[in-house]
Parts: C-alpha cells; sequence; structure tokens
C-alpha cells in the first residue's frame, strides 16, 4: 500500500498534466471513477452529524499549533464549529472540501487575518508553540511574521522584487545593508527563485509570471522566518509547470516549517501533505494521516467526497 501512495505522489510534471491516470494511483480512491452529475449525492446531514469525528488521530507528531473548541462567526453567521485538531510540527496538513465549507477562514484564524474586519470573531482557543494566539495581549503584527501567509493570487507589492523580499523584514528586524542583502538573497534561494531573478532585483515584482510572482510572495512570507507557513490554494491561478515548482518547493520548506495548505486538487494534496483534514459545512469531519484518507477513510462522507459521490 505504502507503494501505491509514494506513487500517486511521483513528483512528475506528466503527472500533474494526466492526474486521473494509470495503474500508478491503483488503490488510491482517487483512481475510482468519479460520479457523473446525476450519480452525484447530498450527504444525509443528520447521518454525517452522527459520524462527525472530532477526535484527533493517535501517533499523531509533537503539535506545532493546538486548535480546541474553535467556532468563528460572520456576524451571526457561523463558519466554524467546534473543531479539534492539531497541526503537526514541521509537516504539511492539507485541507479539502467543498467550497464554503470553511477551509479559508480555518486557515485565516492561525494568523488572525479576520481582524483586519469588523463584524468577525473566534472562540475558544489556538495554541501557538503553547501560547494561545487568540488572546487579548497577543501582537498581532508579531503573530504574522511568525505564520506567514500566501493567497491564491500572487500578491507581489508595486514595488522591486527586492524590496518585495525585504518588506517584512525592514519592519521586524534592524539589519545592516549587507545582512538585508543577504537575507533577500536566502529567501529568494528558499523559494527557488534566485537563479531567475539574481540579475534584476531591482526590477518590479509585477514583471514576473504568474508562477514566479507566486514564488516571491512565499520568498516575501519565507523572508521573516516565520515558524508556519500557511499557503491558500497557492497554484490555483497557475499553469502544470508552475504548479510543479511550488509542490516541490512545499517538499523542500517542510524541512524547516509546518505548512497548512488548502486545496480543491486532491491529487495536490495526495501529493504534497503528510496529514489530510476533510472539512463539511464548518465541522472537521475528519483528520488522519494523508495515506490513510486517500486509501481507507474512516469517515463515509470523507470517501464520498474523494470519489466525486458529492461535493
Ligand atoms: N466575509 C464573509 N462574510 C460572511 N460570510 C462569509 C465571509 N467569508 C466567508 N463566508 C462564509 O463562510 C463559509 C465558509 O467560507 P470559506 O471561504 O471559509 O469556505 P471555503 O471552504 O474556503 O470555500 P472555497 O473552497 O469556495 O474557497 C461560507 O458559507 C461563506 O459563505
Amino acid at each position: 500500500m505504502n507503494d501505491v501512495i509514494s506513487k500517486v505522489r511521483t513528483k512528475t510534471t506528466v503527472n500533474r498534466f494526466n492526474e486521473t491516470t494509470s495503474d500508478q494511483t491503483k488503490g488510491s480512491l482517487l483512481n475510482r471513477p468519479m460520479a457523473t452529475s446525476s450519480q452525484m449525492e447530498q450527504p444525509d446531514i443528520a447521518s454525517l452529524t452522527k459520524q462527525t469525528c472530532h477526535d484527533i488521530p493517535k501517533n499523531m507528531p509533537a503539535a506545532k499549533m493546538q486548535i480546541r473548541d474553535l467556532s468563528f462567526y460572520y456576524g451571526d453567521f457561523q463558519a466554524l464549529k467546534n473543531i479539534n485538531i492539531d497541526i503537526p510540527d514541521k509537516k504539511v496538513t492539507a485541507f479539502i472540501g467543498p467550497s464554503g465549507c470553511g477551509k479559508s477562514t480555518l486557515l485565516r484564524t492561525f494568523n488572525r487575518m479576520y481582524d483586519l474586519y469588523p463584524g468577525m470573531r473566534a472562540e475558544g482557543t489556538i495554541n501557538l508553540d503553547g501560547k494561545n494566539i487568540l488572546g487579548k495581549d497577543v501582537d498581532v503584527n508579531l503573530l504574522r511574521a511568525q505564520v506567514g501567509m500566501v493567497f491564491q493570487k500572487p500578491t507581489p507589492f508595486p514595488m522591486s522584487i527586492y524590496d518585495n523580499v525585504a518588506f517584512g523584514v525592514r519592519l521586524y528586524e534592524k539589519l545592516s545593508k549587507s545582512e538585508l542583502d543577504h537575507r533577500v538573497e536566502w529567501a529568494l534561494k528558499k523559494s527557488a527563485l534566485w537563479p531567475e531573478v539574481k540579475d534584476k532585483l531591482k526590477a518590479s515584482g509585477l514583471s514576473l509570471s504568474g508562477g514566479q510572482q507566486q514564488r516571491l510572495c512565499i520568498a516575501r512570507s519565507v523572508a521573516t522566518k516565520p515558524e508556519v507557513l500557511l499557503l491558500d490554494e497557492p497554484t490555483s491561478a497557475l499553469d502544470p509547470i508552475s504548479t510543479g515548482a511550488i509542490e516541490d518547493l512545499i517538499e523542500d520548506l517542510k524541512q524547516d516549517y509546518t505548512i497548512a495548505i488548502v486545496t480543491h486538487n486532491m491529487q495536490q494534496a495526495a501529493r504534497v501533505s503528510d496529514y489530510t483534514v476533510y472539512m463539511y459545512l464548518g465541522d472537521m469531519i475528519e483528520m488522519g494521516e494523508t495515506d490513510q484518507i486517500f486509501t481507507k477513510p474512516a469517515q463515509t462522507a470523507t470517501e464520498d467526497y474523494i470519489t466525486g459521490r458529492y461535493g
């Protein structure tokens, strides 16, 4: 079985172009014929609620973040319902589930991005290295340097490549010119962009291709040396080659960072993540090792989603 999974994850561009093909994925639910739209069913919410599994898997590695009884509200609307999960240290955790189930909302609680908007509130606790980041005394700017975020669409600032990467570092650290030069180079190397931009650091970040811009945004996040990296559908606007570059980068970055990724692409979740969380209507339905989720999920609802019976 492990062999099957490692083959599912084989990182070749060919696989990314032909994502559901071949006996390379035999055994994975991803290789079953997807349901046609007439075969799709809406899940039975009552039985789903009964099945809902709030258990944190056993034998998890040490948690970088512990989410406990987390609920989130947009005004009166409850978008997250009593979420309990651990985000393991220096692993990749993927969040999957149908549109509107709360994946992005959950990710945005991890660095309190919602604080920027009125009428939104989180209840419960999110411990980062044991400290509750939802506490009143938390410096949210510092938190966002510790927990960096990359969005769906590349969002370079309208400034040079160098300044894009240096931006956050200048906010939080007082480095000399040569120290800052080193940091910028280091972050661009970490993000696998250095060879492509080293001779044009003064060019605008907006002059880069979409895939390069996304790696620039990752460099900008990495430059402040965060502990956690949040990736919200980071490749959904990119072509397969750029997607491949970002997926390879994620594999490298997890040596140093704890990564949480939201993706609609289940092949991508299977390729890049160690753990997968399946969400539905604001509930965490199941969390497990990615291998288990994509071959033998504990919840029928998870299997139905992965095989396209609904979603
Ligand atoms: N700013 C907002 N104000 C009010 N409701 C919101 C807001 N943002 C999201 N929601 C609602 O919260 C729920 C969760 O949305 P969220 O964007 O987190 O889902 P998602 O799983 O990330 O969806 P998608 O896969 O489509 O990006 C949805 O019902 C959505 O309509």
